[in-house]
C-alpha cells in the first residue's frame, strides 16, 4: 500500500488493479439507502466534490423516482436547490445496486437500523437485518477491492458482523475494509449540519490498510470539512461514540421535562430555569428547552440500543439509568394529554379539540416516533374529536400513524380525526388549540380572530412554550404551558368577548 498524492487523494497498491490509480480515473461512492440520511448527505458530498461520482441506490423505486422527480421523497430546507443543480452531474439515484456497487470504490450502507419489533430483544435490541442484507449485497456483487461505511447507526461491534458477512461471501481477490462513519445531521437542519459539523468521526481498523481507509474517506470530507474537526478513533468508539451522543441528548430533554413538572408544581417558569442553568458555560445553553417530549426516529430507538447493550453486557445499573431517559419523555408525553383534560373540566368527550403541528419538529414532514402522535392517541381515548393540522405532513401519514397507534382503521378514525388545511379552520368552533409542534408559522397567527372563532371559554396548551402568553391572556384565552404553573387562569370563567 503507499499514500501518493492525486488531488490530495490517498490510494492504495491496490488500486490499479481497480482502475483507479490513474490519476484522471473518477474516485466513485456508491450509498445504499436513500433515506433521510444518504440523500442529503450524498448531495453535499457531490455538490462539494465534483469530480466525484455518487450514486445513491434504493430498493424502493418509488423514493428513487421521487429523488429523480420535482417533488422530492423528504422536506429538508435548502435541499432541493442542491438536488437541482448536481442531479446526473455527478449525483445520481438509481435503483440499479449491482452496477452501483460494482463501480465504487467506497460504499455507504445507509439504511434504516429500526428497533426490533419481533423476537428475542423485541422493543429494544436494534433490528441489523437491512444492514445485514446490504452487505451481502456487496459481498454478492463485488469484483474489486472496496471500502464499506458504515453510516447507519449501529451497535457497537457490528462492523465485525459486516467484516464476517463480506469475507465468508466475497468474490476471489476482492479485499475490504470496513469503517464506522456515524452521521450527526439533525432533520430541518441537515443542509447546515452537513456543511459546517461540529465533527466527522471515522472509526477503522488499526492497521495499515484501516488507516489508509480512513483517509480515504477523510479526504473526502476534507473537500469542505476542516482537517481539525475529522476526528478519527478505533471502530468500537466510533460506533458507540454516536449512541452516546444521541443518549445525552435525550438525556438532556427528559432532564428539562423533569424540571417542568416541578416548575407547573411551583411558580418557577421552565424558560427561566433553563436561561440561567443554561448560562453556566459548564453546561451550555442548547436542548435545553422543555417540551412535550422528544420524537424523532432515533433518540428513543438508540436510547433502547444502549440499554440492550449494557444489558448484554450484564450492566443492569447502566441500563436501567438510561431507562429513566424514555419513562419520562413516555410520562411527559401522558402528563401533557391528561393536563388537556383535567383543564377541560375532566372530559373532552365529544369535544372539538384542534391539534396544530404533527411533525416531531419544525421543518420537516417526518413523524417518526412524533409526541404528537401520542398526545392525539390518549386524546383520542377520551372520546376526543380532533381537527389536525400541519403545515407539511400529508393527510395519508397522519392517518396511517395513528392507525398504527390506536389500532383502529381509517375508515374508524375518520369518525373522531379531521384534517385541517389550515391552523383556522382546525381552530374554528374548537374548545381548545393545543401546540404540539413548534412550527414558527404558529407564532404568527391571527389569535384575535381565532379567539372570535372558538366556543368559550377557549383554552390553549401550549406543549412547546413557543406563544406569547401574556398576549394571549388578553385576549381572554385560557392559557396552560408545559413548564409553567397556569398565571394563567385569571380569565377563567370570564365572560367571552
Ligand atoms: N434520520 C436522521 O436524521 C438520522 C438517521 N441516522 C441513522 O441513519 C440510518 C438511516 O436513517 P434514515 O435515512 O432516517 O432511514 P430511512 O428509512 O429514511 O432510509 C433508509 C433507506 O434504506 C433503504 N434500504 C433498506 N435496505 C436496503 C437495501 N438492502 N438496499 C437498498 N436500499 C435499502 C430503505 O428502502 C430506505 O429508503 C439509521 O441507522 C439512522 O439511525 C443517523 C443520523 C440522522
Ligand atoms: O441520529 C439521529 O437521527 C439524529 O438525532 C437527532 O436529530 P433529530 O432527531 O433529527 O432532531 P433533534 O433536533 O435532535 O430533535 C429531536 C427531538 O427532540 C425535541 N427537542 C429538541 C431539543 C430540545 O431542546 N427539546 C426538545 O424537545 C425535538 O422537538 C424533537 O422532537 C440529533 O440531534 C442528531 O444529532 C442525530 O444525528
Amino acid at each position: 500500500m503507499t499514500s501518493n498524492d492525486n488531488d490530495g487523494m490517498p490510494t492504495f497498491s491496490g488500486d490499479e488493479k481497480n482502475g483507479h490509480g490513474d490519476e484522471h480515473s473518477t474516485f466513485r461512492i456508491c450509498c445504499i439507502g436513500a433515506g433521510y440520511v444518504g440523500g442529503p448527505t450524498c448531495a453535499i458530498i457531490a455538490s462539494k466534490c465534483p469530480h466525484i461520482k455518487v450514486t445513491v441506490v434504493d430498493v424502493s423505486a418509488d423514493r428513487i423516482a421521487a429523488w429523480n422527480s420535482d417533488h422530492l421523497p423528504l422536506f429538508e430546507p435548502g435541499l432541493e436547490d442542491i438536488i437541482k443543480t448536481i442531479r446526473n452531474r455527478n449525483l445520481f439515484f438509481s435503483t440499479d445496486t449491482k452496477k452501483a456497487i460494482q463501480e465504487a470504490d467506497l460504499i455507504f450502507i445507509s439504511v434504516n437500523t429500526p428497533t426490533k419489533s419481533y423476537g428475542f430483544g423485541n422493543g429494544r435490541a436494534p433490528d441489523l437485518r437491512y444492514v445485514e442484507e446490504a452487505a451481502r449485497q456487496i459481498a454478492h456483487t463485488a469484483t474489486s477491492n472496496k471500502i464499506v461505511v458504515e453510516k447507519s447507526t449501529v451497535p457497537v461491534n457490528a462492523a465485525e458482523s459486516i467484516k464476517t458477512i463480506l469475507k465468508t461471501n466475497k468474490q476471489p481477490g476482492v479485499c475490504y475494509q470496513v469503517l464506522s462513519n456515524p452521521e450527526f445531521l439533525a432533520e430541518g437542519s441537515a443542509i447546515c449540519d452537513l456543511l459546517a459539523p461540529d465533527r466527522v468521526l471515522i472509526g477503522g481498523d488499526e492497521s495499515i490498510d484501516g488507516s489508509l481507509a480512513i483517509k480515504k474517506l477523510s479526504w473526502v470530507y476534507e473537500h469542505w470539512v476542516p482537517k481539525e474537526r475529522i476526528l478519527t478513533t478505533n471502530t468500537w468508539s466510533s460506533e458507540l461514540s454516536k449512541l452516546v451522543a444521541n443518549a445525552f441528548l435525550a438525556q438532556r430533554i427528559s432532564s428539562i421535562n423533569t424540571i417542568s413538572a416541578v416548575c407547573e408544581a411551583t411558580g418557577a417558569s421552565v424558560s427561566e430555569v433553563a436561561k440561567a442553568v443554561g448560562l453556566d458555560s459548564r453546561i451550555g445553553s442548547k436542548f435545553l428547552n422543555a417540551s412535550v417530549g422528544f420524537g424523532g426516529s432515533c433518540f428513543q430507538k438508540d436510547v433502547y440500543n444502549l440499554i440492550y447493550l449494557a444489558e448484554s453486557l450484564k450492566l443492569e445499573p447502566v441500563a436501567q439509568y438510561w431507562l429513566q431517559v424514555i419513562k419520562i419523555n413516555d410520562w411527559q408525553r401522558e402528563r401533557f394529554a391528561h393536563m388537556i383534560v383535567q383543564n377541560l373540566f375532566g372530559s373532552v368527550s365529544g369535544k372539538k379539540i384542534a391539534i396544530l403541528g404533527f411533525a416531531f419538529k419544525k421543518d420537516t414532514a417526518d413523524t417518526r416516533e412524533s409526541s404528537s402522535i401520542y398526545v392525539c392517541r390518549y386524546l383520542l381515548a377520551e372520546g376526543a374529536s380532533l381537527h389536525i393540522y400541519d403545515p407539511k405532513v400529508s393527510m395519508q401519514r397522519i392517518f396511517l400513524d395513528l392507525s398504527e397507534q390506536t389500532g383502529k382503521s381509517e375508515a374508524e378514525l375518520r369518525n373522531h380525526v379531521r384534517i385541517a388545511t389550515d391552523a383556522y379552520e382546525a381552530a374554528k368552533e374548537s374548545h381548545a388549540l393545543v401546540i404540539c409542534t413548534e412550527w414558527d408559522e404558529f407564532k404568527k397567527l391571527d389569535y384575535p380572530l381565532i379567539y372570535s372563532t372558538m366556543k368559550k371559554p377557549s383554552f390553549i396548551f401550549d406543549g412547546r412554550i413557543i406563544l406569547d402568553h401574556d398576549q394571549l391572556i388578553s385576549l381572554g384565552f385560557n392559557v396552560f404551558c408545559i413548564g409553567q404553573k397556569p398565571p394563567i387562569n385569571k380569565y377563567l370563567n370570564q365572560s367571552p368577548r
